[in-house]
Parts: structure tokens; sequence; C-alpha cells
């Protein structure tokens, strides 16, 4: 799902909802905090938005599919007034450009008392398909996989080939990280929509079993718990995995920024213009 509302921030004291992309470089809070940066995987139309949207919001995205255009200030505006501590306050960067691109949201959570700056990229669908690697990835893809240090892989119970895309995604994600852990759990997604079900439960853990995570079947619509449980179980297996120190891992002796979001480099473009235009104004005066 491509929502299309600007950005926001519900931490801030002001009344105004302020547009505050993520910037390229860390916040000065989460150099403090360990980061965890998690990307959410899947085919069409599986939940991947809706599953991020109620981690964060406790809300379904889908009670607002009417009016999208004002669904994420509703929702920031909404949890806004109920004045949250700081641990559920997040700040969320859209790509106004290109319907194919994720959202990258950041969120403060607290794991056994210590508190965690979590990073959750949605993504744009990945499908099967006839090639030898039977996938199809965008490149934008590719680059939130190298990104990110933990795996939610998503499918839909009520969509059997999203749950045959699971097994070609992971063997995608094992060639980018080809060594070591992979901190990865399976999401069997709309488990409300029983009576449309394809995929049975026993085959979410077996798939899971074979990948070496957890399976948790959760409905985006209907329950925050499930889906809780599960963003926070994944949490807790990359720090696990990332081990010591400050939590950011090194990959091939790179430290990795996260993706370049093309919402950044729109803003610098409109920097850029009202720049040029005051110049010229002083210029005429
Ligand atoms: N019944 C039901 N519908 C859901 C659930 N989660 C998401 N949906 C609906 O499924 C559709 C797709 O949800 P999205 O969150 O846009 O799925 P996505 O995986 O981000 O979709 P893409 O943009 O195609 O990648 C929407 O109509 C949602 O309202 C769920 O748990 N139960």
């Amino acid at each position: 799902m491509r929502l299309t509302a600007g950005p926001g921030t519900m931490s801030g004291g002001s009344a105004n909802f302020l547009l505050v992309p993520i910037p390229e470089f860390p916040l000065p809070d989460s150099a403090l905090a360990r980061t965890v940066k998690i990307a959410v995987l899947g085919a069409s139309n599986v939940g991947k938005t809706a599953l991020i949207v109620r981690f964060l919001t406790k809300r379904f995205i889908g009670d607002y599919e009417a009016n999208t255009g004002e669904c994420v200030s509703v929702l920031l505006k909404q949890n806004k007034k109920k004045s949250q501590p700081s641990s559920s306050s997040f700040i969320l960067v859209i790509n106004p450009l290109s319907g194919s691109a994720g959202a990258l949201y950041s969120r403060k959570v607290t794991l056994d008392g210590e508190e965690v700056s979590l990073q959750v990229q949605d993504t744009p669908c990945v499908a099967l398909q006839d090639d030898p690697e039977g996938l199809y990835c965008q490149e934008q893809i590719n680059r939130s996989i190298y990104w990110a240090d933990g795996y939610v892989l998503v499918f839909s119970i009520t969509d059997h080939s999203s749950y045959r895309t699971i097994q070609p995604l992971y063997q995608h994600v094992r060639r980018i990280h080809p060594s070591g852990n992979i901190p990865v759990i399976l999401v069997g997604n709309k488990s409300d929509l029983l009576r449309a079900r394809q995929v049975s439960a026993d085959e979410g853990e077996t798939l899971a079993a074979s990948l070496g995570g957890a399976y948790f079947e959760v409905s985006a619509r209907e329950n925050h718990e499930g889906v809780h449980a599960a963003f926070l179980h994944l949490c807790q297996e990359v720090i696990r995995a990332l081990g010591g120190g400050n939590g950011e891992k090194r990959k091939g002796g790179l430290h990795l920024a996260r993706p370049k979001s093309p919402n950044m480099q729109e803003l610098k473009r409109r920097f850029r213009q009202v720049l040029s235009s005051k110049v010229k104004s002083a210029t005429t005066i």
C-alpha cells in the first residue's frame, strides 16, 4: 500500500505536524541508543503496510482507506492527543515521487529495560517469475535487504502464491547476506479471513522452521497484540545476532547508511529552489 500523506512526528510539543524526514545520518538520540533495522518483505497485497501501521499506531490502516490522503496525519494526531511517552512516538518518511517506493519508519521501543531505536522499512512487493532466480525484486528492495539487520517475511494465509514467494525471497536475502545468522520471522497475515484460508498453520510453521525463524499468524485488521509480539520478537533476535557494541554492524568493512530516500532528494531539490529564489529576490532588491 502506498501512503500519500505528508510525514510528521508526534514527539514534538508543537500543535503543528512537522515535515521530519529521517536524515541520512543517524539522529542524535539514535546515536546513543542501539539501532535495529528491519525490512518488511513479501508479495503484493499481503498486508506489509497494514502490519507496520498496526505495530506503530495500534490502528488498522484500512480504517482510513476511503481517505488515504489524510490517513497518516489522522493517525499521528490521534496518537498525539493521547500524549504517550516517547516509546510510542515515531517518525515517518513517505516517498511522494514514486508509487513503488517504500516508507521508512522510526520508533523507539523498550526491550528488556533498554531503549532501542527501531527503524522499519516498508518495501514494494516482490513477485515470482520464471527466470532462473525465480523472483522479481526491484533494486530498491535489494538495497533495503542489504541495509537491514532483520526481516519480516510476510504472506497472506488467503493467498497460496504469496506463501510460495517466501522461500525464493529468503534465498534472495541469503544471497545478499551469504554468511552468518539472518534474523527472520515469518508472518502469515489476514488470519481473520479463515473462510478464505489457502495456507494452513502447519504449512506456516514448517516453512518458518526451514528458514530458522519463528512463525506468527496474525491479523493486522483485527489484532494489535499478535503484530506487536511478532515485531518485538524479531527485535530481540536482531539484538542477539548483533551482539555487543552499539548495535551497528559492519558489512564488508563498510559502515552502511540506510537506503537513500528519494524523499530526501526531493527535499534537497526544493531547498535549493527556495534558496535560488531568495538569491534572485535579493539580487532584484
Ligand atoms: N481482512 C484483512 N485485510 C487486510 C489485513 N491486512 C491488510 N489487509 C488489506 O489487504 C490489502 C493490502 O494491504 P497492504 O497493507 O496495502 O498490503 P501490502 O503488502 O503493503 O501491499 P503492496 O502495496 O501491494 O505491496 C488492503 O486492502 C488492506 O486493508 C488483514 O489482516 N485482514
